[in-house]
């Protein structure tokens, strides 16, 4: 059956609808070329005036190829022969006598957009779901149905680089300017404008609009140069070569401009067959349908939507949850601090970040003032009889935060949910003495809120299923992947990386310089090192966390005593100037006085493949222990949490992935090694079984890939990597 119908209008212009049957989503499957060629000839032998293609779906136009064709794809051949099936299509669409026009309404990405861009015109729908973009690179591919031939010609060489390698999704008001689209229009007149289009006859080649610098550069040989220069320099910069997807496309859009035609577009098609079967790009499809998954699950029909909350505090998390509660989720926010200053603290934080995008010209100064009025505070208990949900996001103390719960009880409603941001403290005790238990959980994010795309929620033993499935939804509803983890002290995220910072802490004390720890772990792939990240958090909150683990969790959470030394001497992090480093406006650099604080003599013995190794079998020992303990319900929730929590490595897929492909025992046997000077690395219990069975962590194929152990030569060379999507919400987040 074809996923295109066809019917002629009284201007005998042809109206394809595409609908893949069954699915929620339009994508390009394996029948779609031959049922595209079919239509298009049906257009000729009816000797039609031209073609739109709209979608029958209500939400989207395309979401690209089906990323689980990709998964099918059992060698280079057959991923080659994906692309220039895309590509041969899309070229006859090209080819056909009568104009052909894309009428977008909600998503047209990856070989959707491809599928657009091959068009004469493009008409799309002004609708906030409305976006456009080759998001490929996310998922380590490059654009394989003619994106990076066609997009540069229509956008500019810059433009187009910029979009392919951050995988950026553009709306209708920019894919206008941009020249993306021939015309934005409300969604009640798209099919009329799109078919006045197709009876305007062949469209010409199409001009960028270029200022006169791009222009110049853009236009000869040596300015070509400098761009294609620059962009693979920032790409080595971010990436450190852990990714070969935003090469390729710069290779591929070079050749656009450089070669001819048949040669450019062997070189994305072969480009992007090589791309499909690398483990990165393995890795992170397989993040795709995880999250996908994800989305799915604690959806219950009957959660009542959380429409107003409450934050109580107004200090940097405080702000970041009532400014993704107000801008992303449009919820009503009040926030309750002890002070006016802490609230008005708090509402000029959104009120910055609106400004910028006020000023980037993405929202009116209307807009701004129409989200700004969401935000209202005070310091009393005015109106939170009528909020659904209260978040504390108070100091780490439990009797405060035991008789915050009991003044909600009091001052709102029966089913308000109160939500606690805590970072260590157990959530039954914090609900111990609720008069209403089954109202209370946990949530807690990650700083800063609105960058870091994790929450975990954490119901404790009383928590009502009503409670977890209206959280759930509501962190959705604020951008968040959320997932669920018991409630046991630290959680998953602040669970695994203790012993991971910990670590890096004790490699110190036995010698090793700072910033090779911290060079190490980014050359493993962490957008930030340990010793950094902990500047970043703050070394005091790191040590007021860690006693509550050890007392909860035992001996071998045991903080190094060095930090106290530290923060008596007010060295607390990036926030006093002052930590592992010193941060000046010059920039960071390593403080030299730290050592001798401390009592190290430097005496760095291991390469930083040895450092990288040891700090990371901690991290991996204890997401073992979590998944052991039910903290986590699923290795898949382990590698999700991980990633978008702390910034481990996505091309690595997570550390239950990692420690897959690299095989269990191997990881054991490591762990083993470790542990006869430090019983912390004894391997936790499911590693032994799983390496004396012979097991894994995903029984599927997911991981049947094969890790090229880096040698310790090739860590000089490798840096940190993320995609960039990732690495812009990771590199400045931090755990809290
Ligand atoms: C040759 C080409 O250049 C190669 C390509 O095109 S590669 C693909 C490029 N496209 C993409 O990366 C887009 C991927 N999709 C998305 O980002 C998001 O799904 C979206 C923004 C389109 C919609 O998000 P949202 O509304 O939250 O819906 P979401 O839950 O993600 O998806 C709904 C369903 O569509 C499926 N889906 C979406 N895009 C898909 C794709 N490209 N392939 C296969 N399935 C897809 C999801 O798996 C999910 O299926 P399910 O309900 O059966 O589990």
């Amino acid at each position: 059956m074809s996923v295109f119908s066809y019917e002629l209008n009284d201007r005998r212009v042809a109206i394809v609808t595409i609908d893949v049957p069954g699915e929620k989503m339009n994508t390009l499957r394996d029948s779609f070329a031959d049922d595209l060629l079919a239509i298009l000839k049906q257009g000729k032998d009816d000797n039609i005036t031209g073609m739109v293609f709209i979608s029958g779906k209500s939400d989207n136009f395309i979401a690209g190829a089906d990323i689980k064709m990709l998964d099918n794809a059992q060698n280079r051949e057959d991923a080659l022969a994906l692309s220039e099936m895309c590509q041969q299509a899309f070229f006859t669409m090209k080819k056909q006598p009568y104009p052909t026009v894309a009428a977008i309404h909600g998503a047209a990405l990856g070989g959707g957009l491809e599928f657009a861009l091959a068009c004469d015109y493009r008409v799309c729908t002004d609708s906030d779901i409305t976006k456009l973009g080759l998001p490929e690179v996310q998922l380590g591919l490059l654009p394989g149905g003619g994106g990076t031939q066609r997009l540069p010609k229509l956008v500019g060489i810059q433009k187009a680089l910029e979009w392919m390698l951050t995988g950026k999704q553009v709306r209708a008001k920019q894919a206008k300017k941009a020249g993306l689209v021939n015309d934005s229009v409300p969604h009640s007149i798209l099919l009329d404008v799109a078919a006045k289009f197709a009876t305007k006859g062949k469209a010409k080649a199409a001009q960028p609009k270029l200022d006169k610098i791009s222009s110049l550069l853009e236009s000869n040989p040596f300015g070509r140069n400098i761009i294609f220069k620059k962009a693979q320099d920032n790409v080595m910069k971010k990436t450190g070569g852990h990714y070969p997807a935003p090469l390729n496309i710069i290779k591929a859009v070079r050749a656009s401009v450089e070669l001819g035609e048949l040669k450019a577009y062997k070189t994305e098609a072969e480009g992007f067959a090589d791309l499909v079967m690398t483990d990165v790009s393995k890795s992170l499809r397989g993040i795709f349908f995880a999250t996908t998954e994800m989305k799915k699950e604690y959806k219950t029909d009957d959660a009542q939507p959380v429409k107003r909350t409450a934050v109580l505090g107004g200090g940097l998390m405080g702000a970041g949850i009532a400014h993704v509660s107000a801008v992303k989720a449009g919820a009503l926010v009040r926030i309750k601090d002890v002070a006016q200053q802490g609230v008005s603290n708090a509402m000029n934080y959104s009120y910055k970040i609106l400004s910028k995008r006020q000023k980037r010209r993405i929202m009116s100064k209307a807009e701004l003032q129409l989200t700004m009025n969401k935000i209202t505070g005070g310091t009393d208990y005015t109106a939170f009889k009528h909020v659904d949900m209260v978040i504390e996001a108070v100091f780490e103390d439990l009797q405060l935060k035991q008789s915050m719960v009991a003044d909600i009880e009091r001052e709102s409603r029966e089913d308000t949910i109160f939500a606690s941001n805590t970072s260590s403290l157990p959530i039954s005790q914090i609900a111990a003495q609720a008069q209403r238990p089954e109202n209370v959980i946990g949530l807690h994010y990650f700083s800063p809120v609105e960058k870091m795309p994790l929450v975990e929620i954490i119901p404790h033993a009383g928590t009502s299923e009503k409670t977890i499935a209206r959280t759930v939804n509501f962190a959705r509803k604020q951008g968040k992947t959320p997932i669920v983890v018991k409630d046991k002290a630290g959680f998953y995220v602040n669970r695994i990386l203790a012993p991971y910072v910990n670590e890096a802490a004790n490699l110190l004390l036995a010698g090793e310089p700072i910033d090779k720890i911290d060079q190490a772990l980014i050359e493993f792939g962490f957008p930030v090192g340990p010793l950094a990240l902990l500047d970043e958090v703050g070394i005091d909150i790191g040590s007021k966390i860690a006693p509550i683990l050890e007392k909860e969790l035992g001996e071998r959470f045991k903080a190094p005593n060095a930090f106290e030394r530290l923060i008596d001497s007010k060295r607390l992090g990036r926030k006093t100037g002052r930590g592992f480093y010193t941060y000046e406006k010059k920039g960071k650099k390593v403080d030299e006085s730290v050592y001798e604080l401390l009592g190290i003599t430097q005496s760095p013995r291991l390469n930083k493949q040895e450092i990288a190794s040891r700090c990371v079998a901690q991290m991996l020992n204890e997401a073992a222990r979590c998944l052991d303990e039910g903290i986590i319900a699923s290795a898949r929730d382990g590698d999700i949490g991980a990633i978008f929590g702390i910034g481990f490595p996505p091309f690595l897929g997570g550390p239950f992935s990692y420690m897959d492909k690299r095989g269990i025992n191997k990881v054991c046997s490591e762990l083993s090694t470790y542990a006869s000077d430090n019983a912390a690395f004894t391997p936790a219990e499911s590693l032994m079984e799983l390496a004396e069975s012979g097991g894994r962590f995903y029984a599927s194929n997911k991981a049947e890939v094969t890790l090229v152990e880096m040698s310790s030569e090739d860590t000089n060379t490798t840096k940190a990597v993320q995609c960039e999507e990732i690495t812009e919400q990771n590199s400045e987040g931090k755990p809290a």
